[in-house]
């Protein structure tokens, strides 16, 4: 019988990949193998570089790395975003809203604009706001100078189980809708972002995110390579907290600056509630 989830083209997960056909290997879509590429750099927050692990000492501590490195921008990870305590909470809080399917074995849960991203349009009508629970990490954001005059209008929650064989492949987030900064809260457990760029195959740079971390992605990490989470990487139910701000088109002084206030409006009243599956608002890896 052929399996219940939300998985299209190339996208699999637990559920269905044994009633797909297999991409034939000149399909040309570039999909992580779990051999993967022959250089696998392990990023350093401290130093802004990712390291090549060699031999046991892997990449040694910080300041005393060991072995050859590449320049890594735009990341910024605040760790401990929320307590033990905060985590429990928003866990609970979460979970009292209906979870959606998504493709590759995730489940979410979404608040912000419809976006149609073949004709770069917005529709605001399915908005009501951010949820009332973001206020406190929108609030706590704004102590963080990485955040400044960071105005969420998106957040998606995804949640990742191993069961599900849940992932994400790699991929840019839109560039036209969303603004320079993505910024997601990683609960439940660690987990790893792992980043790629198309004109360098045989590298991967694992970005780690501890539990209750907050990443900021900007500059050459969202700009120059594409973002996604291995299956191996999902080693127990994760919650992605994921907020998105608007880019300068939409900012004062922009072509579409009243777009974006009404926006922003709607956004600050904390108010809102899920869009519902059919509305999805953003284009889906
Ligand atoms: O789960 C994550 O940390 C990242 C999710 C993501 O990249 C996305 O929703 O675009
Ligand atoms: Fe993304």
């Amino acid at each position: 019988m052929e399996p219940k989830c939300a998985c299209k083209g190339i996208r699999t997960c637990l559920a269905c990949e044994n009633f797909k056909p297999k991409e034939p290997p000149c399909s040309g879509v570039h999909k992580f193998n779990e051999q993967g590429p022959q250089k696998k750099y392990i990023y350093c927050d401290s130093c802004k570089k990712a390291w090549l692990p060699s031999g046991e000492e892997g990449i040694g501590q910080h300041p005393n790395h060991i072995g050859q490195s590449i320049e890594f921008l735009g990341i910024e990870m605040i760790r401990d975003f929320v307590t033990e305590e905060e985590e429990v909470w928003l866990r609970e809080e979460v979970d009292k809203t209906p979870w959606v399917d998504s493709q590759s074995g995730r489940r979410k849960q979404d608040y912000g604009p419809k976006v149609n991203f073949k004709k770069r349009k917005l529709r605001m009508s399915v908005f009501s706001g951010m949820p009332s629970l973001s206020r406190m990490l929108v609030d706590r954001m704004s102590l963080h100078s990485v955040l400044d005059g960071f105005i969420p209008v998106e957040l998606c929650n995804l949640e990742y189980t191993p069961e599900r064989g849940s992932s994400i492949d790699p991929h840019f987030d839109d560039f036209w809708i969303w603004g320079d900064r993505l910024v997601t809260l990683n609960l439940l457990s660690d987990t790893v972002h792992t980043m790629t760029m198309d004109s360098l195959p045989d590298v991967e740079v694992a970005v780690v995110l501890p539990q209750r971390s907050l990443i900021v992605v900007g500059g050459d990490a969202r700009y120059k390579w594409k973002h996604g989470i291995h299956r191996f990487d999902i080693t127990s139910r994760r919650l992605a907290m994921t907020f998105r701000e608007l880019p300068s088109a939409y900012l004062t002084g922009g072509e579409h600056a009243d777009v974006g206030a009404e926006l922003i409006k709607r956004s600050l009243t904390f108010n809102g509630v899920a869009v519902g599956a059919g509305d999805s608002n953003k284009a889906e890896q």
